[in-house]
């Protein structure tokens, strides 16, 4: 074989169009890591990527819910949801080779992201709690990345997209390097569109503020994004998130306002509604939720800072107990 090994581990939604889009367009040694149903239909049938553009399957020729069978991998690319990864960390560090490099494609605060800060810091207690990502997998072997994406798994074996896919990838420190900027082309010879940033904490920042007040409103009202946004009500209550993460970033020292504006980015999701938000997936499939990563740390970080965030102080406990339901 030629090129890089790469391995889509935990491929739903966001996963599974990488995956399709990877095998479709010819990239040799592409391995996927599922589970379940979904894992069975893959094998079976293959994989059906399905958009109002293109409709094509795939044959998924190694497709397994046992990474340990697989040989070291060049490139994983982790699509698994933040609560999920924990668990892994040892599988992936074992998955990896020892110069290979793991993308995270993934909302919300990551579990890598003290590394390489000038003020220091390490594991996240929230997203990490017995640092074992930190430890096993190792942030430097971590590229960061955003999805602009909106993805469903509708039945097993199938994935539907919405329109205008953007990926960006980054490292952590924000410099430009081989590895980031071969993720990128990779992307992009397989029909994905990517870029390389040099300031992925921004961009993680800037992402938040449509998944903040977003997922977690769609996973309590089960609301599509364009009737959150035609409820002033609702629209009001995204705004003051947006606005509290915001806050948020700006006393950690990212300045978001000269990017996008929140009426911006609530604009942005309500017109991708042919999926549904991923958290509400999520509590749809009693599957646990991505609490901490979208809210708990931006409460964390704004506690440690004196911001108020008094709508996130209300709205977190209520999605905790909905995530502590749904964990049952
Ligand atoms: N879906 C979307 O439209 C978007 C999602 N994102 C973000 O992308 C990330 C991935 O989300 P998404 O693709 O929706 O998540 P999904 O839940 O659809 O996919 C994760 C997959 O990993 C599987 N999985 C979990 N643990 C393991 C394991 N140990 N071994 C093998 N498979 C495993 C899950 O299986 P099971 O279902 O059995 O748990 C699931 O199929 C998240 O951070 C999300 O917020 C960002 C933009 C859009
Ligand atoms: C695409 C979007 C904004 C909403 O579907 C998302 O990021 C998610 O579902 O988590």
């Amino acid at each position: 074989m030629t090129g890089p090994r790469i391995c889509i581990f935990g491929a739903g939604a966001v996963g599974s169009h990488v995956a399709a889009r990877l095998l479709r367009a010819g990239i040799p040694g592409v391995a996927v890591v599922a589970r379940g149903p979904h894992l069975a239909a893959m094998r079976e049938r293959g994989l059906t990527f399905r958009s109002s553009r293109e409709e094509f399957r795939v044959a998924v020729p190694v497709a397994t819910d046992d990474p340990s069978i697989l040989p070291p991998q060049d490139i994983v690319v982790v699509t698994l949801k933040a609560p999920a990864l924990p668990p892994a960390a040892g599988a992936l560090a074992r998955l990896l080779a020892p110069d290979g490099v793991a993308v995270f494609l993934l909302n919300g605060i990551p579990w890598w992201w003290n590394y390489g800060l000038r003020e220091g810091g390490g594991p996240l207690p929230l997203l990490d709690p017995d640092a074992a990502l930190w430890r096993q997998v190792g942030p430097a072997r971590a590229l960061g990345g955003v999805v602009m994406s909106p993805n469903e798994i509708v039945e097993p074996g199938v994935v539907i997209h919405g329109a205008h896919s953007r990926f960006t990838i980054g490292e952590p420190d924000g410099g430009d390097s081989p590895r980031a900027r071969g993720l990128v082309e990779l992307f992009t010879a397989a029909g994905m569109p990517a870029l390389l940033s040099t300031d992925i904490r921004t961009d993680i920042w800037l992402k938040l503020l449509v998944n903040a007040p977003g997922n977690p409103l769609a996973a309590l009202t089960r609301l599509s994004a364009k009737d959150r946004a035609a409820d002033p009500e609702l629209a009001e209550l995204g705004r003051r998130i947006a606005g509290e993460v915001a806050d948020t970033a700006r006393a950690l020292g990212y300045d978001l306002t000269q990017h996008v504006d929140a009426d911006d980015t609530m604009r942005w999701a309500a017109t991708r509604s042919e999926t549904r938000p991923s958290m509400l997936q999520d509590v749809l499939h009693g599957r646990a939720t991505e609490i901490e990563c979208l809210l708990g740390q931006v409460q964390a970080f704004a506690r440690e800072r004196s911001v108020p965030t008094p709508v996130i102080d209300i709205v977190l406990p209520i999605l905790r107990g909905l995530d502590r339901s749904l964990r049952r």
